[in-house]
């Protein structure tokens, strides 16, 4: 059976974010994923997960200045510099978490740099990332991004990041798999998960097209779950969605999947 991690940036968002980790717990979840730690020391969440029982799955690097619009550092060749203080700071909060994945978000295309420039500075990027991640047991993944949320930015499409995966070596770098995401730009979604399950290292859901929980869009998730498992997929799967309601009352579609988290 598929497991499932609640997302903690997009769930359970009725209480400050650090009461979040026992609401999660409460409802059955034993692991937890968000996008940034960085607002909290790393010692209060690690409090959090112990005091609940739940395990760090994932979490992202800084992603640059968020609030300004930015979304990652690792493709943009003037910010080297700071992608290499975002990777360390990172893998201090994946070492005081015991977190097994960090999210390496590539930014969005700026004008006028060619697309080669741009692929060789987040090649370089994540080779460097991929070095720094195997010393401390953590893999880094990439994760294809629908240009409807995120309008120019770099990695678009899972045929895109398998090649970029490929080519570094998929034992050091994965694919972070939101079937959101694919559904958005690609569809297809069953046929890509086999194409590319042996280079997904993490998976993420949110219905089509409203981005909320399982079940209140068009795609059949049992049957995608349920292939999902036959495949042999044992990782995790971040539920990255807004609740269309109060987070609790939209958890139905989790009833079957919860005792195996
Ligand atoms: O899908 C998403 O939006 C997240 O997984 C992420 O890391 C970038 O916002
Ligand atoms: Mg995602």
């Amino acid at each position: 059976m598929p497991r499932f991690a609640a997302n903690l940036s997009m769930m359970f968002t009725e209480a400050p974010f650090l009461d979040r980790f026992a609401l999660a717990a409460r409802a059955g979840f034993k692991a937890v994923e968000f996008l940034f730690p960085y607002e909290h020391p790393a010692a209060e969440i690690a409090k959090r997960l112990a005091d609940n029982g739940l395990r760090q799955v994932l979490f992202n690097l800084p992603p640059g200045d968020w609030a300004r619009g930015e979304r990652g550092l690792a493709a943009l060749p003037d910010r080297r510099g700071e992608f290499r203080e975002a990777l360390a700071r990172a893998l201090d909060y994946a070492a005081a978490l015991s977190c097994p994945r960090l999210h390496v978000m590539a930014g969005l295309r700026p004008e006028g740099v060619p697309h080669d420039t741009l692929l060789a500075t987040f090649a370089a990027n994540l080779d460097r990332a991929a070095e720094e991640c195997a010393k401390a047991g953590v893999k880094p993944v990439i994760e294809p991004i629908n240009h409807r949320d995120i309008p120019g930015y770099f990695l678009n499409t899972t045929d895109q990041a398998a090649a970029i995966i490929r080519a570094l070596g998929p034992e050091r770098i994965g694919m972070q798999f939101d079937l959101y995401h694919c559904q958005v730009t690609e569809g297809d979604l069953v046929r890509r998960v086999e194409r590319h399950l042996p280079l997904i290292a993490h998976m993420q859901v949110a219905d089509t097209p409203g981005r909320n929980e399982p079940g209140t869009g068009e795609v059949n998730w049992p049957f995608v779950f349920r292939r999902i498992d036959e495949l042999g997929y044992r990782g995790w799967i971040g539920c990255e969605y807004r609740p269309a309601g109060e987070t609790t009352a939209g958890l139905g579609w989790f009833a079957p999947y919860r005792n195996e988290t």
